[in-house]
């Protein structure tokens, strides 16, 4: 699992290594870094570091100074750099003092010959005939998107772009953009992740992350939110083992769909099916149909007749009527861990009188999308993983939001993020999967904040291996729930064998 830490936690963390370390010492580290990752990139898209030009965008702060130090470098390693103060009388002095020792060019973005965007005519001709470009515009203290002589200058970019420790444009804190944005294609950042390396927009635009060691290790606390790694969702996948039979793996109930709209109940008791071997129940008015589908399910008309089970998995096409109600209601008071989705949870919203009938401690997971969100607790906002924490709390339930990245909170406060790289699952029915996993995840016993991050990691994958059609293709194809579906068994292989 990896860590991600917010710039609070990195800046204590920095505090307490200068206690020992003496700061220019820990930026030239950070600096080295990007000089490093930067020719490697230039190596791999111009086949050299020497003779190519590099040109580095630098803002006010220690973010400029990180780029001034790293074109020093690149200097000593034979390329040409031109860096392009965007806030010359605050660029950091010691960094420019480095690069112009190195032989390094300076001008000033809105210097001689500045054209009706403010761009000076040596900044314009710097940026455009660049090889690679870093962005020390703005790091840690950013607030807001790029101003307009820096959005102008980036969008002449056409070489690669390096970010040093955050696509500048985005909210640290967020990953949240509200204008224009540096696009990486490489992020270089220091000590750990940062939020906005995982979350929004921010997670896209920041390209590949590497992270650079500048001595904070010791200094880290825990981390504010998790990354699950394939790897760990592969090995902690639930399978049989030489002692297990049917019961010992955990049975599911499944409640969800209706007689005239039986879907739901076939991709979520499906999806249960294919997530793990212990066994499946189904319970509604769909019993016939998911027989028909799914000849390994148990299925009985109502959550009455269903059965023992270890988890419940709840909502989907269940409507939000009286009988909806009643389902939703006799699973909670069934006193197992229940994952509750689509009609479930605007249930709750009309009637938060049904939590009285969950037992203290057994697990409700909620796993809403932005607008079923908005029926809980109001509009979602910019700050997504804030928002799901409040709930976590508030409702003491395991909440997952859906979204392009999946943010997972526990009451407890822990948060786990999935970031995602595609929008294949965005399509009908997809919702209905996922809860089949989490509740098949739920009843082997599995923490239920990672058996939702075990759940979305699949997820993901088995939409983009669907789509993708096969290993190797580069260019998908669009795909239904059905499709999704089928694929499970090969993501789930896949994460076992990371
Ligand atoms: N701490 C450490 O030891 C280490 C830190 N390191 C490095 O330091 C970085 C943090 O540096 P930092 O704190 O100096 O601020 P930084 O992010 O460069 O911003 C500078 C100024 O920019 C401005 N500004 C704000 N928003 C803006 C926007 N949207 N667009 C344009 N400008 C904007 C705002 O000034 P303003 O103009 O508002 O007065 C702000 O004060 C960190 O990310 C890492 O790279 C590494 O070397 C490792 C060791
Ligand atoms: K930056």
């Amino acid at each position: 699992m990896q860590g991600v830490w917010t710039p609070d936690q990195i800046r204590a963390a920095e505090r307490s290594v200068f206690a020992r370390t003496p700061e220019p010492l820990v930026m030239r580290r950070a600096a080295f870094a990007v000089a490093a990752h930067s020719a490697r990139l230039l190596a791999e898209t111009t086949g050299a570091t020497a003779g190519r030009h590099v040109t580095l965008l630098v803002g006010a702060g220690n973010n400029g100074g990180d780029a001034l130090w790293a074109g020093a470098e690149l200097r000593r390693r034979g390329a040409g750099v031109t860096a392009v103060l965007l806030a010359p009388d605050k660029a950091h002095p010691a960094g420019l003092a480095a690069l112009r020792r190195a032989g390094g060019r300076v001008v000033e973005a809105s210097g001689p010959g500045a054209d009706t965007a403010g761009i000076g005519a040596a900044a314009t001709d710097a940026v455009q005939r660049a090889d690679l470009v870093i962005d020390g515009i703005v790091g840690l203290s950013a607030r807001g998107s790029l101003r307009p002589v820096a959005a102008e200058l980036v969008a002449r970019v056409e070489a690669p772009i390096v970010a040093v420790d955050l696509p500048s444009g985005v909210d640290p804190i967020t990953g949240a953009v509200d204008g224009p944005a540096v696009d990486a294609d490489l992020t270089v950042t220091f000590g750990g992740r940062k939020p906005c390396h995982v979350l929004g927009a921010g997670a896209v635009l920041s390209g590949s992350v590497v992270v650079a060691d500048i001595g904070l290790g010791d200094d880290l606390p825990e981390p504010d939110l998790h990354v699950l790694e394939p790897s760990d969702v592969g090995a902690g996948w639930p399978v049989p083992g030489a002692s297990d039979d049917k019961y010992s793996q955990g049975v599911v109930g499944v409640a969800a769909g209706s007689a005239t709209y039986p879907g739901a109940a076939v991709l979520a008791a499906g999806s249960a099916v294919q997530a793990t071997s212990g066994m499946v129940r189904y319970a509604g008015p769909a019993a016939d149909v998911v027989r028909s589908r799914w000849p390994e399910v148990v299925a009985t008309g109502s959550v009455a007749d269903a059965g023992r089970v270890q988890s419940w998995a709840v909502g989907p096409g269940i409507g939000t009527g009286a009988s909806g109600r009643e389902v939703l209601r006799h699973v909670l008071e069934s006193g197992r861990p229940v994952c509750a989705d689509a009609d479930s949870i605007t249930l709750f919203a009309q009637d938060p009188t049904l939590w009285d009938a969950r037992e203290p401690d057994a697990a409700v997971v909620l796993t809403p999308h932005a607008g079923e969100f908005e029926r809980l607790a109001g509009e979602v906002g910019p700050d997504r993983v804030a928002a799901a924490r409040e709930v976590a709390r508030r409702d003491d339930v395991v909440l997952l939001l859906k979204g392009n990245t999946t943010v997972i909170a526990a009451p407890d406060g822990r948060v786990l993020v999935n970031p995602s790289t595609h929008a294949w699952p965005a399509t009908a029915g997809s919702g209905d999967v996922l809860t089949g996993l989490i509740g098949a995840l739920l009843a082997t016993g599995m923490d239920p904040w990672l058996a939702c991050g075990f759940a979305a990691h699949a997820h993901a994958l088995a939409a983009e291996l669907a789509a993708l059609g096969g290993a190797g293709e580069e260019a998908g194809a669009p795909i239904g729930a059905s499709a999704l579906l089928a694929a499970l068994p090969a993501a789930i292989r896949t994460l076992r064998s990371t």
